[in-house]
């Protein structure tokens, strides 16, 4: 029996072996990359490079192997939602009208949502029923610092209870309504706080991505024992990504290391105080805060909603998706 229990995790959330019936079919990268093969290339190296200018390590392959196919299955999966609409709209005799496609996309900090959720940005654009495709941030949805402080919860950034979930679950029922602009809230990771007065608007899009480490969390249960919504109820498709716990330690780590240099010499940077520690302290603040906030916040409710993804991509130490879970049904 091959038992995929993912190292580093808290709680094996997806089995699959003989003996574990499990919903979600397993594709290897060479299977999967197999895929590319009927596919044209849409992105050429100045295309990485500019997702490169994003801060990104993106090597093209990886582009074409997994995320081409990838963006391809999601193409499928949007004309195929609009062919079940026409459909309905014929049998109920009505004329209700397209909203944007929403792919979630779940994860760890650090593990490369945003990446993710920009290349397939990116490569959605290229297909010819999705023209238009934007990208929100739970972040945005985070409440402001001094909300937190007053909650006694600034060191639970990331966790549930620190996000305004009415104003999120809004959101998504405005979008997911056909409303024609929906905005929400910008977060800034460089003053770590709500930027007051700023809004980020979609318009109604053909597809939009929203990005967030708790985009898959189950609905809250109310005192009477009902359950509200989840953000989730919203998706149209959801894709988790997964690596082990100390691998995604080890990137928020070279992250935080990369900021210092760039991002953290800004005055106005939340994290300027860093600026100036040296590598070996660097670095192990950045374990602590790890240690203290993201790891446990991994473990108790990230990792938790990775079953819940209608698609799980498994990444190595290098960042190379090794492995693809889709769901069957
Ligand atoms: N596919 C990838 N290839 C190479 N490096 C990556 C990839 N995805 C993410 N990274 C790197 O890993 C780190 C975390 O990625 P990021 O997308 O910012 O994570 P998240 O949005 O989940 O916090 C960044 O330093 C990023 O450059
Ligand atoms: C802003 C975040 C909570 C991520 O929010 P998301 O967009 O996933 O909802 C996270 O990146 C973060 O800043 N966590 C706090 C601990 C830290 O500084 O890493």
């Amino acid at each position: 029996m091959m038992d995929t229990a993912l190292p580093g995790a808290a709680a094996p959330a997806v089995r699959v072996g003989e003996s574990h019936p499990s919903p979600f079919v397993e594709l290897d990268r060479a299977t999967w990359a197999r895929l590319a093969d009927q596919l044209d290339q849409p992105f050429d190296q100045a295309d990485v490079e500019r997702l490169r200018g994003l801060g990104e390590t993106l090597s093209l392959r990886e582009v074409a192997e997994v995320y081409l196919p990838l963006s391809r299955l999601l193409g499928i999966h949007v004309e195929a939602s609009g062919a079940l609409r026409r459909a309905t709209n014929d049998f109920l005799g009505e004329r209700t009208g397209r909203t944007p496609y929403v792919i979630g996309v779940a994860g760890s900090v650090a593990v490369g949502k945003s990446t993710t959720a920009r290349v397939l940005q990116e490569m959605l654009r290229r297909w010819p029923s999705t023209p238009r495709v934007e990208l929100i941030t739970t972040d945005g949805f985070l409440h402001p610092n001094a909300e937190l402080r007053a909650r006694g919860i600034m060191d639970r950034k990331g966790f549930p209870e620190s996000y305004d979930r009415r104003a999120l679950l809004r959101f998504m029922a405005d979008v997911k309504s056909g409303v024609p602009e929906v905005s929400a809230p910008v977060y800034s990771h460089v003053t770590y706080d709500i930027v007051a007065g700023e809004r980020q608007t979609v318009h109604r899009p053909d597809v939009l991505i929203v990005e967030g480490l708790n985009v898959l969390a189950p609905p809250r249960v109310r005192a009477d024992g009902t359950a509200g919504l989840s953000v989730s109820d919203f998706f149209d498709f959801s894709v988790y990504v997964d690596a082990r716990a100390d691998w995604i330690r080890q990137w928020y780590v070279e992250r935080f290391m990369g900021l210092r240099s760039g991002a953290f010499q800004d005055p106005g940077a939340y994290f300027h105080r860093y600026a100036g520690l040296s590598d070996a302290e660097a670095h192990a603040t950045a374990e602590s805060i790890w240690d203290a906030i993201n790891g446990p916040n991994l473990v108790q409710n990230v990792q938790p909603t990775r079953s819940r993804a209608r698609l799980v991509l498994t990444k190595n130490q290098q960042h190379e998706v090794t492995r693809v879970l889709l769901r069957k049904v």
